[in-house]
């Protein structure tokens, strides 16, 4: 569903608790009704701290881990263990915690994998990946080029970018391809790889993460009705499900009547 909705916490602490805590219930419905579970991580902070979140939650061992595939919107293309790699603070924040099936963990190309320093063989390859898994998993009778992700999280930058689909650059205005290289990213690292927006609508949920005043602008830009090209946080949005999780700052230049006030 296109029209997003919004939930606004106190701050970002609670923001990560509850969305963590939404997380843990929707794996576990999607693994009660379709036998295993796909989730799309984020890289940047409010990602990382609701995986962090996650995993000092008493009620992260309701997952069966060993039936959830992990896929990424976005990677810098750097070397394989980079401490700025998404892949690297997730498992820092909560992979290496958990028992998952490594088959099922499907980290983008690092800078000197089988690509090499190609992050268009990368996302080409990523899209292969992508493909394949849409083809062998739940629902692959109707399958798209990538699987129906349960749910895909994306942050939301101070510009309005998510995953690392920048405005007005190309990865953003791409409506074929899956997964692109992104060459001169204004935040560095400058070269990533990163899903596209026709990749990120297959998914069943999107939720956009926003804490701090710095998002306030970017969210209010991209739920006042701009366009994805400049705003792309504005063309993220799920099949069944648009959610942007804020907190109190993120949420203050949003018009009074796109959500009704914060709980105390
Ligand atoms: O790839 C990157 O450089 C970042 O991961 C970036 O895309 C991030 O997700 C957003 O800027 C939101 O960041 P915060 O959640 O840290 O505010």
């Amino acid at each position: 569903m296109r029209a997003p909705q919004l939930v606004v916490h106190h701050d970002k602490e609670l923001m990560a608790q509850a969305a963590a805590a939404r997380l843990i219930t929707k794996v576990v419905d999607a693994q009660a009704t379709r036998g295993s579970a796909s989730v799309v991580l984020t890289g940047g902070r409010n990602g990382n701290g609701l995986l962090a979140a996650l995993a000092s939650s008493p009620a992260r061992d309701a997952i069966d881990w060993s039936r959830l595939d992990l896929w990424w919107g976005d990677e810098r293309f750097l070397p394989e263990g980079d401490p700025e790699r998404n892949v690297t603070q997730a498992r820092e924040a909560l992979l290496d915690a958990v028992p998952l099936d490594p088959s099922r963990v499907h980290a983008m190309p690092a800078s000197d994998g089988p690509y090499g320093d190609d992050a268009d063989a990368a996302a080409a390859g990523y899209a292969a990946e992508l493909a394949s898994a849409a083809r062998s998993g739940p629902g692959a009778e109707d399958h798209g080029p990538v699987p129906t992700f349960d749910v895909l999280m994306l942050g939301v930058g101070p510009d309005t970018h998510v995953a690392s689909l920048f405005p007005e650059l190309p990865a953003v205005r791409e409506t074929e391809r899956m997964v692109v290289g992104v060459h001169g990213a204004p935040k560095p690292p400058p070269t990533r790889v990163t899903l596209t927006l026709p990749a990120i609508r297959a998914a069943r949920e999107v939720w956009l993460l926003a804490a701090g005043e710095d998002k306030a602008r970017a969210a209010a830009v991209a739920l006042s009705g701009a366009g994805e090209i400049q705003a792309p946080a504005a063309g993220a949005y799920g099949r069944r499900r648009t959610l942007w999780l804020l907190d109190d700052a993120a949420a203050s230049r949003l018009p009074r009547d796109l959500y009704p006030p914060a709980s105390p």
